[in-house]
């Protein structure tokens, strides 16, 4: 079941975008207009060139061949250490399938807003249709619609690029660890709607932050404008969509298991002044039963344990509400080294 907060939570008044749109507003409402350091700035977003950087790029059928594979292992690796993200190609899955999705979503949103509001996001929840994440009635609104689903534990498919291969080559770990340690591992997808935004200069599609997942699989819509960035160095890198690939990204949870080698990485959505956006974003959690525990293989004398254990008791719910920006919101600390991360519920 998805979180509901145990405290009143007053949202205040949420335009839908898509309907704010076809008013064609002569101004940005207040609520969507961000403050001046948080805005994004758009050479980087439309001339690509001008960021040279560029998330790694794995591919999946190197990994399953013993010829390439050290190589490939080796990307893997380098992509959880210093990225926290990497584009998936070869990846196996039927590309008809991924763009049923996609259609199957675009049909949602597009339906009218009374038939999608039967669906509502109740305030401070993350499920249904209408924006996550909002805690307060002065809090900045995203330019974004959501639709998240729990996927029924029947249909949940583990996912085949658990990045364990570098730690079971470095640390001699078992290559199913995370498959083992999550039992049956609970499931979310959100689908993501950024409208074309009159002014995109001033505006965030999905603010900063961090996934409390264990693994996050994001899929971009074919003909979408670029609007992922991922923080890298203090930059906003944007993520140049490849054809037919996945976005991979570690979550919250895999930083703290492997204490802190693989990171969990701030990451943004931006909007286009002409194009819309879509994204299908797949989170993979621990099962809600079980209780985790640190990977000991990773910790010794130079590297203590960074967390401490109330963390992985929490459970997979607790683990998506304090994400970077639960936690932001609700004035936690992010999981600095020996900071005792809350949950807020
Ligand atoms: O739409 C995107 O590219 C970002 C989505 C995302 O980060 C999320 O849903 O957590
Ligand atoms: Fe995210």
């Amino acid at each position: 079941m998805a979180p509901v907060p145990s405290f009143p939570v007053k949202v205040g008044h949420i335009d839908d975008v898509q309907e704010l749109k076809k008013t064609k507003p002569s101004s940005i409402p207040e609520r969507f207009v961000r403050d001046i350091i948080e805005r994004p700035k758009l050479a980087a977003v439309t001339t690509p060139s001008s960021c040279n950087l560029n998330i790694p790029v794995v591919d999946l059928s190197k990994l399953l061949n013993s010829q390439d594979l050290h190589y490939e292992i080796k990307k893997l690796s380098s992509s959880c250490d210093e990225w926290g993200f990497f584009q998936v190609i070869n990846h196996g899955i039927d590309l008809d399938l991924l763009e049923k999705m996609e259609k199957i979503a675009m049909e949602f949103f597009m339906l009218p807003l009374e038939e999608k509001q039967i669906y509502p996001m109740a305030p401070g929840t993350v499920q249904d249709y209408g924006q996550a994440f909002v805690f307060s009635e002065d809090q900045k609104l995203d330019w974004c619609n959501m639709f998240a689903l729990g996927v029924e534990p029947h249909f949940i498919r583990n996912p085949k690029l658990w990045p364990t291969k570098p730690l079971d080559f470095s640390h001699g770990l078992n290559e199913d660890i995370f498959e083992e340690m999550f039992g049956v591992a609970v499931q979310a997808v959100r689908m993501n709607y950024y409208p074309a935004c009159p002014r995109p200069d001033l505006v965030l599609g999905l603010s900063p932050h961090s996934d409390g997942s264990a693994l996050t699989e994001l899929q971009q819509g074919k003909g979408s404008s670029v609007g992922l960035q991922i923080l890298k160095d203090n930059v906003w890198v944007p993520v140049q969509p490849i054809p037919n690939a996945l976005v991979i990204n570690i979550g919250d949870t895999i930083e703290v298991l492997t204490n802190g080698r693989y990171k969990s990485v701030e990451h943004r959505a931006v909007t286009h002044q002409e194009k819309d956006r879509l994204s299908i974003v797949t989170f993979y959690a621990p099962s809600y039963e079980i209780e985790l525990g640190l990977l000991q293989e990773l910790v010794d004398e130079n590297n203590p344990c960074k967390y401490k254990r109330s963390i992985m008791e929490s459970t997979a719910c607790t683990m998506l509400l304090t994400s970077f920006k639960a936690r932001k919101l609700l004035s936690l600390p992010k999981s600095e080294p020996t900071n005792h991360i809350e949950t807020p519920y």
